[in-house]
């Protein structure tokens, strides 16, 4: 990329970043700046908005940054580094002088994730104590809601946009069940081309924004031979396998206002909320279609081989999918109380020989839709059940 290698070139005398937590332009960064394409520099202006496939770009501008700080190799350079990472981090803590992937340069600063949460908050009068997260073809949830405000991702100041099909893309305040809430209308994946940090950085909002619990739900394979197609799976608990190579949303400085620098995760998915779930299966009579289970999140997004699959069948999984164990790890660092469901929207094959189709995102978005009525009344019920426990009050 022509405009990485003029920022290496410019670069070198490059200073800046956060000085006194004030955001400074690092010359280097504007040199780097000055030698992108147009549409790139539009990325930049526009704060980092992406739209559409440009979200690749914005990941391989920060790639050329990146590479341009790791080749500088100095002092100078993380300066510079700063001064591009100053726009979204802000954190007290100092950066690493090695910065080695993208979290490190993309995560968000407490006051910009602030920011994000007191505009929502300004144009909103409905004060949310639950964060709902729509997964794949369960985008209608959302459409429960009454008296809304919606935002879409587009409007909202920082914020990225959702290029999924299936996914609408927007942040939608109103009552569920008379109970205020936030609903993602539409999440963020790897996949997409942004980082975990960036994926899950909504969930800092809701808390910023008041709540105090996470309902997350998502599309996912079955590989537990128990599981049938529009099955739901409660997640008991997850493997994280991004996290085990390395790669975490809480990666890079720790900001305390949010949460510990290490914090536990051998109760991310709530008890009695489990428990509740159960029972409220079986008021709906739908208990033969409810399971516990350990869900796992690939980097997608393609699916699964069968040698992937059968290792993960050997390693406990039962669900596998593209999302919400970032989601979950940022919601129990900022102390969010987390509930989750699984819609199995496919078998996941453990042969070669297998007759089931090979796994498809139409047939997501179709087995979401076929299930959207009985997701959301188990999350109405939810909702009800949460807003009555002493947590919430
Ligand atoms: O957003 P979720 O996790 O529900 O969506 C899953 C994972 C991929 O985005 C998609 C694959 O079909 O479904
Ligand atoms: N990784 C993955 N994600 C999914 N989302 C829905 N089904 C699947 C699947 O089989 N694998």
């Amino acid at each position: 990329m022509t405009g990485y290698k003029n920022g290496i070139a410019n670069g070198t005398n490059g200073h800046g970043g956060e000085v006194n937590g004030q955001t400074k332009n690092a010359p280097a960064y504007t040199a780097i700046e000055n030698s992108l394409t147009k549409r790139q520099q539009s990325l930049v202006k526009d704060d980092y908005h992406v739209k559409g496939d440009v979200a690749f770009d914005e990941m391989n501008l920060w790639n050329g940054k990146l590479q341009y700080t790791n080749g500088i190799n100095g002092t100078n350079g993380v300066n510079a580094a700063n001064g591009v990472n100053s726009i979204h981090h802000n954190s007290k803590e100092s950066p690493p002088s090695q910065i080695s992937n993208f979290n490190d340069v993309m995560s968000y600063s407490y006051e910009i994730i602030k920011e994000i949460a007191d505009y929502l908050l300004e144009k909103t009068s409905i004060r949310p104590k639950i964060g709902v997260i729509c997964g794949s073809g369960l985008n209608s949830l959302a459409d429960f809601l009454t008296q809304t405000d919606a935002f879409p991702y587009e409007s909202i100041p920082h914020f990225p946009i959702s290029t999924v099909e299936g996914h609408v893309g927007r942040m939608v305040f109103g009552y569920l069940e008379g109970v205020p809430v936030m609903c993602m209308q539409g999440r963020f994946h790897y996949y997409e081309g942004y980082p975990l940090s960036k994926c899950s950085m909504p969930v800092r909002v809701m808390k910023l924004v008041g709540c105090t619990h996470l309902l997350a739900t998502n599309a996912a394979g079955g590989l537990n031979t128990k599981f049938k197609v529009g099955d739901i799976m409660l997640v008991r608990d997850h493997v994280n396998m991004m996290g085990l190579a390395g790669n975490s949303p809480l990666q890079g400085p720790n900001d305390p206002r949010f949460g510990p620098r290490f914090p536990p995760m051998t109760n991310a998915y709530d008890k009695e909320l489990i428990k509740i779930a159960k029972k409220i299966s079986v008021e709906m009579g739908i208990e033969k279609n409810i399971h516990q289970g350990v869900y796992t999140c690939l980097g997608g997004p393609n699916y699964e081989t069968v040698a992937e699959l059968r290792m993960l069948r050997t390693l406990g999984v039962d669900a596998v999918g593209m999302s919400t164990v970032h989601e979950v790890i940022t919601a129990r660092h900022c102390d969010l109380t987390v509930f989750a469901f699984s819609l199995i929207t496919n078998k996941c094959p453990s042969d070669y020989d297998s007759d089931e189709d090979e796994a498809n995102h139409e047939e997501v978005v179709s087995v979401g839709k076929q299930r959207q009525n009985l997701c959301a009344e188990l999350m109405c019920k939810m909702v009800r059940a949460i807003n009555e426990s002493p947590q919430c009050k």
